[in-house]
Parts: C-alpha cells; structure tokens; sequence
C-alpha cells in the first residue's frame, strides 16, 4: 500500500479536533517510548519530531494519511497524544495530562483503535497498567505495542513479551523495532483491520 502522510494540525482544545469523519488510530505512551520514532517509520517520513527533552507536547497532533493520490480524501487519522509518566510531581496519568485527553479517549466516536505503547526493555510500568485498564473500562479497542525490539536478542525477545503480557494482564503484544522496521508490517494490518472494522459500523 502507498501511503501518503500530511500533518494536518496541533489540536490543544476539542474544539480544534479534526470533524469526526474517518478513522482514527491513538498512539498513547510514556515520556520517550519511542512514539514519534514509531510514527515516523509508519508514515516514512520525519513528520513527528523525535524529542531530546521527553514529555514536552501537551496536544494533539492528527497526521491524515492518504492511501493513494495525495489529493485524494484521507482514509484514516493517526492521532499522536501527549506521553505520560515523565513529570515528577505527579503519579497519576490523569493529573499529567492536559483536561481534553481522557475525554478525547472515552467519547471520540470514531477512535477505532488504540496503540499502547510500551519500552520492551523495561519491565511492565504501573503506568502503562492503569492507562490499559482504563482503556478497557472505556470499551475501547487496545493493542499493545513494545517498542524497540532490536536492542533485545531472540531469547531476551520472547522472555520481555512474556514477562509484558503476564504484568500488563494482556493476551497478545506486537514487538515492533522502528530502527529495522521489524513488526511494521504486523502493524499496519492491525491498523487497517480496525479501521475497516470502524467504517463498516
Ligand atoms: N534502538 C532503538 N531506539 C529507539 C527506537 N525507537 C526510538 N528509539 C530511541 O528512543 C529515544 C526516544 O524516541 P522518541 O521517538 O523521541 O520517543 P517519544 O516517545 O516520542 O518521546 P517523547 O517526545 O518524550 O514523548 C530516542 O533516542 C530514539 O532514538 C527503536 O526502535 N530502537
């Protein structure tokens, strides 16, 4: 599939959000998961700035992307949120986040997927546990993805997939590497899959 990116805006409040039309796949995260490196490989540009000082974005950030001509309606929203977990003066997601964030992520009509998320060389984050049960609470779809996966071996791999799904209480984890694009592939089905399934509602 040839996919055509285009940032569309910075949204700070809900009133800024892009009309809820099409699709849209939320990628949630701690502070320096490797979020925007992620969204780079997908959209095989540098559209999303990898940070030297984590947690700085406190919006919104929606790049439409295009499956065919450029000027052709977008199909789909890749919804960028702010990370989490970063400031130290506060222990509860919640408190960290901008106000628009958690209802963003109950009443987005068309939020079809979200992406959680995770550093597989770092054990399961208390965190990351309470973002994925509040997820579930909201009936929202989740896939939790871990991040940098090259710099595990084959078996250190399998035991960080292992020891993630058992702490994060989940059945499944794509391990994805945005530096040799291992598990993009898996990725993008699953983005597509659920897109499909939201439009088909
Ligand atoms: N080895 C390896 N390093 C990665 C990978 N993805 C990201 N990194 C590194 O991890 C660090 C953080 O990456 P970012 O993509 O800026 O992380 P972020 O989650 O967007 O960070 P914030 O903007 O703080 O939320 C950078 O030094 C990246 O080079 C990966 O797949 N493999």
């Amino acid at each position: 599939m040839q996919v055509f990116p285009k940032f569309l805006l910075s949204a700070f409040a809900p009133a800024q959000f892009p009309k809820p039309e099409i699709p849209e796949i939320a990628f949630l995260g701690r502070s320096n998961v490797g979020k925007s490196s992620l969204l780079n490989a997908l959209l095989g540009s540098k559209q999303a700035k990898v940070s030297s000082t984590p947690g700085r974005t406190r919006s919104i950030n929606f790049f439409a992307i295009h499956d065919g001509p450029q000027k052709a309606a977008p199909k789909l929203l890749f919804a960028d949120l702010p990370g989490y977990g970063y400031a130290k003066i506060s222990k509860s997601i919640s408190s960290e986040w901008p106000k628009f964030i958690e209802p963003y992520l109950t009443d987005r009509p068309q939020l079809a997927l979200c992406l959680c998320l995770v550093d597989s060389n770092i054990p399961p984050q208390e965190s990351d546990m309470q973002l994925i049960e509040f997820l579930a609470n909201a009936n929202r779809r989740l896939v939790v993805v871990a991040t940098k996966a090259d710099r595990l071996s084959g078996n250190g791999r399998a035991k960080a997939k292992a020891e993630l799904c058992q702490g994060l209480n989940v059945d499944d984890i794509l391990m994805v590497s945005s530096k040799t694009g291992a598990g993009l592939k898996d990725l993008w089905a699953t983005i597509q899959a659920a897109a499909a399934e939201e439009m088909a509602e």
